[in-house]
């Protein structure tokens, strides 16, 4: 007698030693055995335990990977290790945290069937035995045991000893934290009340079959056992203290791929709720990992919401992560280990939870006065002083501190502000310019269009593709319905390393720039597990191409000098039609409406200005064979003839719809030209025409090949095939759109007619090889294309032939192909990998494969007979192209190449 409950809670404090202290959550791994399902199916454990802590990654045939092989946690259980020995281990101190007033938590996480269900009835039923235990040992306190059990079943809270199937409402009580409305609270009896109750709620809990796993738990499960205790002598006297902590099993829903899981319908959908939710939980460990700083998400999800007190607050936790050793589910495997990482960084603050009665309250109080008074009546020696002057100055430090992190965030918070306003400008303009260009949204570009026309709403286009409320009338499919898309498993780091296995061949890291791309795609990766934010993030990012392009002035913004400068650099003004970004647009036309296509090149030819003037002022001959040509800094040397002075000299004299050539154009211009002449030379001398000088005359012009006599079919079948090759090499470093590969490759195969066309292409490539060469930086100060841009471009279009996998290749169709092309059906994004390989090597028949496969997807087959007069170079009348949509020069849309 005489004790008070305040002392007797400083005694619990002291017992305990874990008040108020900062510690790490515990985190384990189990690894369960191979499964007979796994064994039949000849898998390999590729995991191994190698000693209490470490856990290694055994498969030889990927050490290439990146990925750490051996990861080390506070302890880790190999497969033949049993329940009982995971909980004196991994939980138990935990566990029993609460009989002191410690709030716990014990989580069990991980891949779906990797054992998280099996682990936590094993660890519950071992801690209440324990409780049991400790409450017989301990008769001098009285306690109160009681036992709840809830189930977050598609975001929705229920109430698992309730057979009412109304929803649990979470509000959040400023002192307690988030407190479930009307959850039922059994006041536990013994231990088989305890099994009774812990029946009851499996037998509502939400379970169902699938592929890996024959009673998947489909929700996450909590079990609250809330522990109240008081010293007896003082119960009734008022000044009775009581410890209040409740410790939480928590079994959580496995991640899963939904293919792995073979999910469809209801499973699908709860494998998406699941996989949000447990990305939720990833984002929220990940964050408190790198330390308390900033927002942290709890509300986004119910299961966050309700264990955010275990999370990184007042409670001690543990986290088992449960693993299976298959080589088919070594990517869940480090999804798991990565998230085991990352929480074994958080920490937690766990207090003791004491309710002290009135008077027991003002008994501690006065005590606490008390003794405060005493510290300050005797002023301590000199070392206190010091203390002092310490603490000053590290409270001057964190002021330092402080401030600058305000300055930091101001900067942020204004960085942040000017964006969402430019953003909003931006959603506006795109309003406008989507009402005024017939609700076609096209990607933002400086196009030859907008210089002629001058002030033009298209300068502002964004690719419809990249929306993804894009409906292409195709399948009709959207995110909610493509389960790789929305259903990814759930990963909680960002895996730098793992994109680089993306690229492959020429592309793979010959620039930074595509590094830095990767790195952002996996990152954007990451984001879009999720479709709610991969939806946002594509907004973002056409909202962003949108701003990128606006701050290029587009060429009526530009000034007079900067104009000039453009129209003398010829080389500059060629490529920013050639190879412009503008791969992709939606057709506005009834027949095509919809389809997602590649804008022809033909289009300069319907719209050209016509002849002989018009060609003669825009369009300055080529000439491949010495003298008069194209100086390599764009302006033109003397073709020593009035024409080309009168063309030079009219070039310079700048005006809107002189100023942008082409490769295509000067083309366009040579083709007339080689028109005329020919025509000219037929009308004007049989005789010569006999001594074959009108073919000479058109080769001087140079445009030889074609109206050359092809020589030997063996000859040119030779030629074309080194040409073939050639063109082949230059496409891959030049990092031409893959569709204009795969057309150009599925059009010219080897007819003689086609030298011509093969001939061009090898020139314009080399030109832009050698641009690009000669470093871009001149050619991106006159916002054309870039090496940066080029890479950029392909990565988009790779993104969008990754889309159209799904919409246009049954996933019968798709499965063949990741096996043909050696992609492992376990492994993710296994779109992208397959986009990302197409077209990588010059190899003849990867090359072959690439081009059948990406003329599939954009429909080159279902086009009616596509033209190689796309391509610019017919010298014949020209023809109406079905299918297709022409441009003309006046047109909005940019013409490619
Ligand atoms: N350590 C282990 N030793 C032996 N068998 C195990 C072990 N862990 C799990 N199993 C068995 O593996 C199967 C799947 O386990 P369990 O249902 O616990 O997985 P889960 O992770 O809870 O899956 P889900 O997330 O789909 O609910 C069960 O048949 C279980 O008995």
């Amino acid at each position: 007698m005489g004790a008070i409950a305040g002392e007797e809670l400083l005694k619990w404090e002291k017992m305990q030693g874990v008040s108020g202290r900062e510690e790490k959550i515990l985190v384990s791994i189990r690894l369960r055995p191979l499964s007979e399902k796994e064994i039949a199916a000849n898998e390999s454990a590729d995991w191994e335990c190698i000693n209490d802590t470490t856990i290694l990654y055994r498969n030889t045939l990927r050490e290439g990977s990146t990925f750490p092989s051996a990861y080390t946690f506070d302890r880790v259980f190999r497969g033949d290790c049993d329940t009982r020995q995971v909980y004196e281990e991994g939980a138990k101190e935990i566990a029993l945290s609460v009989v002191g007033g410690v709030n716990s938590t014990i989580f069990a996480y991980g891949q779906t069937s990797s054992g998280k269900t099996y682990t936590m009835i094993g660890i519950t039923e071992n801690a209440v035995a324990d409780i049991f235990d400790y409450i017989k040992k301990h008769e001098e306190r009285a306690f109160v045991l009681k036992f709840s059990a809830i189930e977050i079943y598609n975001e929705i809270v229920r109430d698992l000893l309730s057979t009412d199937n109304t929803p649990l409402r979470l509000r959040d009580d400023p002192e307690r934290g988030p407190i479930l409305e009307k959850l039922t609270e059994e006041i536990l009896q013994d231990w088989g009340h305890l099994k009774e109750l812990i029946a009851f709620s499996e037998a509502q809990r939400q379970v169902g079959e699938t592929y890996l796993n024959e009673k998947s738990s489909r929700s996450h499960q909590i079990i609250r056992l809330t522990m109240e205790s008081s010293a007896r002598e003082f119960l009734g006297k008022g000044n009775s203290a009581t410890l209040v902590a409740s410790v939480n099993f928590v079994d959580l829903a496995g991640s899963e791929r939904a293919s792995q899981a073979a999910s469809a319908g209801v499973r699908l959908k709860e494998g998406c709720h699941i996989n949000r939710s447990l990305l939720t939980l990833g984002t929220v460990i990940r964050k408190l990992s790198k330390g308390r700083h900033g927002h942290i998400n709890y509300r986004d999800s119910k299961l966050t919401r309700i264990l955010q007190p275990c999370l990184g607050g007042n409670a001690r936790t543990a986290i088992i992560c449960t693993l299976s050793p298959a080589r088919s589910h070594v990517e869940q495997t480090r999804n798991t280990l990565l998230f085991a990482c990352c929480a074994k960084e958080v920490t937690t603050k766990a207090q003791v939870n004491v309710v002290m009665s009135d008077r027991a309250l003002v008994k501690h109080l006065q005590k606490e006065v008390a003794r405060l008074e005493n510290e300050l009546r005797t002023p301590g020696p000199a070392t206190t002083n010091c203390d002092y002057a310490a603490l000053l100055r590290k409270r001057d430090l964190q002021i330092e501190k402080m401030e600058k992190e305000i300055k930091e965030l101001t900067k942020q918070r204004d960085l942040a502000q000017s964006r969402v306003e430019d953003l909003l400008l931006m959603v506006g303009k795109q309003q406008i310019s989507g009402k005024e260009g017939d609700g076609i949204l096209e990607e933002c570009s400086v196009s030859e269009s907008s210089s002629i026309d001058g002030p033009h709403h298209s300068d502002i286009r964004i690719r419809e593709f990249n929306n993804p409320h894009y409906n292409d009338g195709d399948s009709g499919s959207n995110a909610d319905e493509d389960p790789d898309e929305y259903c990814k498993e759930v990963r909680c780091v960002e895996l730098e390393d793992s994109s680089s296995t993306m690229v492959s061949g020429d592309e793979h890291g010959t620039s930074q720039e595509i590094l830095t791309h990767l790195n952002e795609d996996t990152e954007n990766g990451q984001i879009q597990e999720n479709s709610t934010y991969g939806v946002l993030e594509q907004t973002l990012h056409d909202v962003q191409s949108t701003i990128e392009s606006l701050v290029c002035p587009s060429p009526d913004e530009q000034s007079p000098q900067v104009m000039s400068e453009n129209v003398s650099n010829l080389k500059s003004s060629k490529l920013t039609r050639s190879w412009s970004s503008t791969e992709y647009h939606t057709s506005g036309s009834p027949e095509t409406e919809g389809e997602i296509q590649r804008t022809p090149a033909s289009g300069f030819e319907k719209g050209f200005p016509g002849r002989p003037d018009g060609w003669q002022r825009k369009f300055p001959p080529l000439n491949y064979d010495g003298s008069p040509r194209l100086s390599r800094n764009g302006s033109q040397s003397s073709i020593g003839s009035p024409s080309a002075d009168d063309l030079r000299a009219s070039s310079m004299r700048t005006s809107a719809d002189e100023d942008i050539t082409s490769i295509q154009t000067f083309v366009a211009g040579m083709k007339e030209m080689v028109k005329l002449e020919y025509e000219k030379q037929l009308v004007d001398g049989q005789d010569d025409h006999k001594t074959g000088r009108s073919l000479k005359l058109v080769k001087d012009v140079g445009v030889d090949p074609m109206l050359e006599a092809p020589g030997t079919p063996l000859d040119w079948s030779l030629q074309f095939k080194k040409q073939q090759k050639e063109i082949i090499e230059l496409w891959q470093s030049c990092y031409v759109p893959l569709t204009h590969r795969t057309y150009f490759f599925l059009l010219f195969k080897g007819d003689p007619t086609d030298s011509i066309y093969m001939e061009v292409e090898l020139r314009r490539l080399s030109f832009l090889k050698e641009t690009f060469s000669d470093g871009d930086q001149s050619v991106k100060d006159s916002r054309t294309i870039t090496l940066a841009s080029s890479v950029k471009a392909i990565r988009r279009e790779r993104g969008m032939l990754m889309k159209l996998m799904q919409k246009r290749l049954s996933e019968k169709e798709r499965l063949r192909l990741f096996e043909e092309w050696n992609i492992a059906l376990d492994s993710k994004r296994r779109r992208m990998q397959l986009a990302n390989r197409l077209w990588s090597d010059t190899d003849m028949n990867h090359v072959m494969q690439s081009a059948t496969i990406v003329a599939k997807l954009v429909r080159f087959w279902e086009r009616g007979k596509a033209l190689k007069e796309m391509f610019g170079l017919s010298f014949t009348p020209q023809l109406t192209v079905t299918g297709w949509r022409s441009y003309s020069w006046k047109n909005s849309s940019p013409s490619l190449l």
